[in-house]
């Protein structure tokens, strides 16, 4: 494929093209390379272009339910938002093409599963008001959930011209984030001039995508930065019992800079896939602290010689952060367990079991 269509570039599709990409396309000689710009129950809808999109049908083994056994084919390994795929006679989808990054969560419910947020993003707005909604806490979460997608986090923080957001406050509660190169913005997100902060993560060809939950402000923001009250292209609105408007699927807006952005509806449940690395994900300094504990298995309690435990007494790590640490690390072992089952379930291989448990126990501590 050469040279690049313009109409795809517009997109987000980059100049050079995956050797992988380039073997599907040539298995598939008929088809074309689409974008998934939303995902409904019943289907995807794909564009070539910035223009509208098309409905298209999926692979038969792509609609079987979770849990169906048979050929089934595990959520995160079936297109989401962002996700590059081939299309045959404009109706069909034949391949999905191998992802730079996924941003996922693990689903709710009793079996393991992962849900895929948005594919191929290359920066993650994690938008939170300056309002009730302001908590430090589930920033955390967000970030680490980021973390091995290969994106860029970017905490947004809107809202700033109201009355009682206090940016100051809000600001030094994340200081420990901010010191791990994560950018940290306070805007009104229905002003143009300070939303243009954004602007460093969307140049012609990225991809953003906006997360955080209902009311944040992704929807004002998207719109600021179309440059538009409505959101034309953008997510179809649907009402709900109260009347409001509310995001109910994801979908991809081309954006005038020449980037695009991924709105997400709000999401109230953030559960790790048990994949994701701690030190990476926001919470180097306390892994880095945890380290010089004097026992190796320190459960930062009451033992001596615990540097987590003299980092908070002088006030140099926050405790409210701390704790969230030791619940996201709990969680992330306890989903990281479950993957490994559900691993040595599908193919039946022992060895890789007790692999796992190991790389787990060598992780976590025996559990
Ligand atoms: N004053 C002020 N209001 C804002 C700001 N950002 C969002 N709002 C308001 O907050 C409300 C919710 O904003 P939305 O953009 O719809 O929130 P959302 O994150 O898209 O919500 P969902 O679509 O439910 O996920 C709206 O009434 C906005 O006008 C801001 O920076 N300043
Ligand atoms: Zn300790």
């Amino acid at each position: 494929m050469s040279p690049v269509p313009a109409e795809l570039q517009a997109i987000g599709w980059r100049a050079a093209v995956d050797p992988r990409w380039q073997a599907a396309m040539d298995a598939h000689p008929a088809a074309v390379p689409a974008r998934v710009v939303e995902q409904h129950r019943s289907g995807y809808v794909v564009a070539t272009g910035p223009g509208d999109g098309v409905a298209v049908e999926s692979l038969p083994e792509w609609q079987r339910p979770a849990g169906y056994r048979k050929g089934a084919v595990a959520p995160e390994e079936r297109p989401a938002v962002g996700d590059w795929v081939l299309v045959e006679g404009g109706r069909r989808i034949v391949a999905l093409l191998p992802r730079r990054g996924a941003i996922k969560r693990g689903a709710a419910g009793e079996h393991y599963r992962q849900q895929l947020i948005a594919a191929n993003v290359d920066a993650v707005f994690v938008v939170c008001g300056l309002d009730g909604d302001f908590n430090p806490r589930r920033i955390e979460r967000y970030l680490l959930l980021v973390q091995g997608s290969g994106a860029q986090p970017v905490v947004v923080l809107t809202k700033a011209d109201r009355p009682d957001a206090d940016a100051d406050a809000a600001r030094a509660a994340l200081a420990d984030m901010a010191a791990q190169e994560v950018p940290v913005l306070v805007v009104n997100a229905k002003d143009a001039a300070a939303v243009a902060a954004l602007a460093p993560w969307l140049r012609p060809g990225d991809t953003a995508v906006l997360v955080g939950s209902s009311g944040a402000g992704k929807s004002t923001l998207t719109n600021t930065l179309l440059g538009s009250e409505r959101m034309k292209t953008a997510a179809v609105r649907e009402h709900d019992a109260r009347g409001r408007h509310t995001t109910t699927h994801r979908a991809l807006i081309p954006l005038p800079s020449g980037a695009c952005l991924i709105d997400t509806p709000g999401m109230r449940e953030l559960k790790p896939t048990g994949e994701e690395e701690l030190a990476d994900g926001g919470f180097a300094d306390i892994e880095a602290l945890a380290a010089q504990c004097r026992f190796r298995d320190c459960a930062h309690g009451r033992e001596p010689g615990c540097a987590v435990r003299a980092a908070i007494g002088r006030g140099d790590l926050d405790e409210g952060r701390f704790l969230n640490y030791l619940k996201l690390r709990d969680e992330v072992a306890a989903a990281s367990d479950r993957l490994a089952s559900r691993l040595a379930d599908k193919q039946g291989v022992k060895v890789l079991t007790r692999a796992l448990h190991k790389r787990l126990d060598d992780k976590y501590g025996k559990h």
